[in-house]
Order: structure tokens, then sequence, then C-alpha cells
């Protein structure tokens, strides 16, 4: 008998995504299906290009043909992504943006800014298009992370008047920082209004274009620029930082809930564990948990967070940032690795945060 495309579409249909919980046909991941004989392709459109699960997805797909159709297709599984998005159609601000992904921590210092910068670049190596927010107006460390100090944007006048900065551009990503408006030594008085009026600024007068991840690596603590981000613009999630230190995460805890408060109520994506375990660069099987053990993992279950992974402390974390070069561009150590699987992991989660909880809204929040 010959196949057709009704038999692909009916075995497809009993294939699930493992984290949306839905069959593909249901969840329309499957365009393109072409049949010649018992030559079978089909494309497979998965939610995000770092999608962890794309090998899994495909065999089941490969099965599913086998056992439902014909044992002795040939089949091919051609993979591609379009990433989702929950942002409602009408809002007119960075309408071409897709995820606004906030990253926060309760304390300061506990790397913040390296796992943003590692994850962007990450995400973009998988083929996502991605921008960087740095909203720590008065400690900008973006600029230094990419090596890009002395950037000036171009700032265009629109024909109504308003101004636009093009963000400056590194290993794919598009940046914008105070860094590259104002001297250094400058930004440190900023705070207050003034760091939430250039936080708005760039959400507001920068050309973002088409982007899939948005990331805003706020400042440590809760402040006025928290609010502001969160009134500002649809944010589909936020990712808490911690390092294992009890103090760390008590402040972790904070940041926790003030994206939790009925208010603002930004869904948590999941919390990451920084400086996890200390580790020499010449014996990476050694593990020192010098600042104590398991507990961002701890804190994840008892918040009931998904636990996005941890990321040891390596020497050349920092000498990479220091350089201008995020560690993520040295492939294969195991410091890499470990930023790989973290994208991997707030990838996935915003996938599942897109097709399991409403629209991302922009939060109001009364006197
Ligand atoms: N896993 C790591 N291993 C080694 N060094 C690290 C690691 N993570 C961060 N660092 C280093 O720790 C210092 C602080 O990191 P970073 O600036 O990213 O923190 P932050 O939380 O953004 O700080 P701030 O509170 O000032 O915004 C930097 O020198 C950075 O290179």
């Amino acid at each position: 008998m010959a196949i057709t495309q009704e038999d692909v579409l009916k075995a497809l249909s009993y294939v699930e995504e493992p984290d949306l919980g839905k069959d593909l046909v249901t969840l329309n991941m499957i365009e393109d299906v072409q049949i010649n004989g018992q030559d079978v392709a089909f494309t497979v459109i998965l939610t995000t290009p770092a999608c962890p699960l794309k090998d899994l997805i495909r065999n089941a797909c490969i099965r599913a043909i086998h056992t439902m159709v014909d044992k002795d297709a040939n089949v091919t599984v051609h993979m591609t992504s379009r990433v989702t998005s929950a942002r409602q159609d009408n809002l007119t601000l960075l309408k071409g943006v897709k995820n606004i992904i906030a990253v926060a921590s309760g304390k300061g210092g506990v790397g913040k800014s390296t796992l943003t910068a590692n994850l962007a670049v990450a995400l973009a190596q998988s083929g996502a298009k991605v921008g960087l927010v740095d909203a720590d107006i008065s400690g900008p460390s973006v600029p230094t992370m990419f090596g890009v100090e002395d950037a000036r944007p171009a700032v265009y006048r629109m024909p109504d008047g308003r101004n636009l900065i093009e963000p400056i551009e590194k290993y794919g990503i598009k940046l914008m920082s105070i860094g590259f408006l104002a001297p250094a030594e400058s930004a440190v008085v900023w705070r207050g209004p003034m760091a939430s009026s250039a936080l708005k600024q760039f959400i507001t007068e920068v050309d973002w274009g088409e982007l899939d991840y948005l990331l805003i690596d706020l400042p440590p603590g809760t402040s006025d620029i928290h609010l502001t981000l969160v009134q500002t613009v649809p944010v589909t999630g936020a990712i808490i930082l911690t390092t294992p230190q009890k103090v760390a995460v008590a402040d972790a805890v904070k940041g926790l809930q003030m994206f939790r408060q009925p208010q603002i109520n930004v869904p948590i994506l999941g919390l990451v564990e920084n400086m996890a375990y200390f580790t020499p660069a010449e014996l990476p099987e050694n593990k020192y948990y010098i600042f104590g053990q398991g507990g961002g993992r701890d804190l994840a279950e008892r918040y009931g967070v998904p636990f996005i992974g941890e990321v040891p402390l390596v020497q050349s974390i920092r000498e990479s940032g220091d350089q201008g070069a995020p560690q993520i561009l040295q492939e294969g150590t195991a410091a890499s690795l470990a930023f790989e699987k973290v994208a991997q992991e707030v990838a996935r989660q915003v996938s599942v945060r897109n097709a399991s909880l409403g629209k991302t809204k922009v939060v109001e929040i009364k006197a």
C-alpha cells in the first residue's frame, strides 16, 4: 500500500514533545511532508534552536513511522526551529522581540553579568537572534565582558524627531550599555530616576529589530530598575542567580519573591547556581565545594522553581570575562559545557513557559 501524508501525520500525532506534553501535530511542529515511494521526509519545527531534546524527538519520529506506517521506510527528519513567544499582539514596544528575559540576583558579585554574557553567546551560537541590555546602570560590565569598551553607537534622528540608537554588535549579539553612552566614572552616580530613565531609553530608543531573546542584565538586589523594567515591557520570565553560600541564597530568596509578588507576577524560569564548586584547570574531574554544596538546588526545590544548572568556579571564566571574550567561545572546556547546558535549559524553560502560561504582560503597579 502506498504511504500517504495522512499515514505520516497520524503516526507523528503519537509523538509527544516531552516538555510541552502535547503531540507534534497538535503543536503544529510538522511541516513539509514529502513522500516518494518508501522515502518519507518531513520537517520538525522545534520551539528553540537550543533545544536539548532534538535527538530524542528525531528518534521518536523515525520510530513512529517505522512502527505505524512502514518498517522499511527511509525516513529523513529535517530539524529547524521557530522560537515561540507569549507576547500580546497589540503591544507596540519592542514589537520584533519574542522573549524578554530578566537575569537577576539578590547579592552583588555572584556572576550575573558573566552568566548573561555567556548565555547570550551560547543562544546566538545555537542559531537564535539575541540582544543584551546592560541594565546595571551604575556598574556596567557588558562593555568589558564583550571587549567593546570604546564602542560608541550611531544615533539617527528619525523624521518624527525621535532618536534611534543602533546597538553595538559583537559575537552576533546586539548590545546596549550605559558604558557606550557615558564615561564609566560618571555612570556611578546614575541612580534612582536617572538610572530608570536610561533603562527606558534602552528599550524605547534602541533599534533592536527582530530578536528571539532579549536578555536583561539587572543590577543586584531589588531596585527601581526592576520595577521600571516590568512596568515598561512584558517580561517573559526571570532567571535568578545565586552562589552556594547561605548569605547569597538568603538574598536570592528576596529576588525571587520580588518577581513573585502578586502585583508583579513575572514567572521564574529557574535558578542557576554559579561558583557551585571550584575545579582546577589541570584536574577538571576534581570538585571542591568551597562555598558549601547544594544551596541553589535546595532553594529551587523549596520554592518550586526549576533548577536550571550549575556553573563551576574556574579561573578561565574570570580571565575570559576580563579579556572581553566570554568563556563559552573556548569550545569543549568543562566551563563552556556548563554554560551550554544552562543555555539549553533556559531556552527549554522559555518554551515551556510560552506553551503553558498566559500571555506576557506589562505590570501596572498602583500606588
Ligand atoms: N564561575 C566563575 N568562575 C570564576 N570567576 C567568576 C565566575 N563567575 C563570575 N566570576 C568573576 O567574578 C567577578 C564578578 O562577576 P560578575 O561581574 O559577572 O558579577 P555580577 O553579579 O554581575 O556583579 P555586580 O553585582 O557587580 O553586577 C568577575 O570578575 C567574574 O569574572
